[in-house]
């Protein structure tokens, strides 16, 4: 069974077209990143999926359910960008409380572990740093053990250590066939985080799939070199290439002929070409390439 389905889903504000026949259907047990630039329309894809906001036109099922229904059977467990915690509790009284409103809870020591929250317990909620507050809110959308965990850029306070831990509480979580769900725009945590990606750009999915599918389906190679003080213009005019980025003292020129566009560099461009390296275009080569077009538009 689908964990979720998006049916040709429509939503605007105002002029603002946010999400444009979106059309997605995960299967229960994947954990899925929805990858997009800011604007994309992720926070608002997931906000309709957790029966906050209503399409303007198409259908959202959670388990065959209407979302407001899925999220009333406590099917469904969230962590969104924001929301605050209670004045005066500590930690563990926080997640105790919340914890004790659910039938069919995990227990309350793997809920402190996997959010690595054990050191913090007794800390007050209402003075922690930003990303120590949101372990406590994964804490919080984790403790009714749902089937489905819905996170919005979940590490966006967080710094690189606490992200490291969080997102193995996040693997761990998903190990018994729960689906998660979870936006960013951070590349890398898609790439080390989803058996899927779904890219999203202006409102719709323009590519799904493994990580690798993903890059594969931007197709093309890199070519990077240094470039030093050395003029770029022209290099997007090469033969095969299809992008280029400067990167401090690096050019990386995304290409669909390598070949060509190395030759050309050495023969026709008139640069000293020095570290030259050709490699498959990353995910965030892929990103840029299908994002670039609709961001555009
Ligand atoms: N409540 C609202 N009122 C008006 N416009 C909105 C509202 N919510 C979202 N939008 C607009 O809809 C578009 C999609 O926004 P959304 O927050 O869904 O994108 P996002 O992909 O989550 O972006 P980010 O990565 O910056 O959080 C944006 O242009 C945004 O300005």
């Amino acid at each position: 069974m689908n964990a979720i389905t998006f049916s040709q889903v429509r939503k605007a504000y105002g002029g603002v077209q946010a999400v444009d026949g979106l059309d997605l259907a995960l299967p229960a047990g994947q954990s899925v990143a929805l990858l997009g630039p800011n604007g994309a329309g992720k926070s608002t894809s997931l906000g309709m999926l957790l029966g906050l906001a209503r399409p303007d036109s198409g259908t959202i099922g959670v388990f065959g359910h209407d979302p407001a229904e899925a999220v009333a059977r406590g099917l469904v467990g969230a962590m969104l960008q924001d929301g605050s915690l209670p004045e005066g509790l500590t930690v563990a009284e926080t997640v105790s409380f919340v914890h004790g409103l659910y039938p069919d809870p995990l227990p309350l020591a793997e809920v402190m572990e996997l959010a690595d929250l054990t050191a913090l317990a007794r800390r007050r909620a209402s003075r922690l740093s930003g990303g120590q507050a949101q372990r406590v809110r994964f804490a919080m959308a984790i403790a009714g053990a749902p089937r489905l965990l819905v996170l919005d850029e979940p590490t966006a306070a967080m710094d690189v250590e606490s992200r490291r831990a969080f997102w193995a509480g996040m693997r761990a979580y998903a190990r018994g066939g729960r689906t998660v769900l979870f936006a960013t725009h951070h590349l890398e945590e898609a790439d080390e985080n989803a058996d899927r990606v779904v890219v999203i750009a202006a409102g719709r999915a323009v590519a799904d799939g493994t990580p690798e599918e993903v890059k594969r389906a931007a197709g093309g190679r890199t070519v990077r070199f240094t470039l030093g003080d050395q003029p770029s213009a022209g290099l997007d005019l090469l033969p095969g290439v299809t992008g280029v980025r400067i990167e401090g003292a690096t050019a990386v020129l995304r290409t669909g002929d390598s070949d060509a566009t190395a030759e050309a560099l050495f023969t026709r461009s008139g640069l000293r070409i020095r570290d030259l390296e050709i490699g498959g275009a990353g995910l965030e080569e892929a990103f840029l390439s299908l994002t670039r077009p609709a961001e555009g538009a």
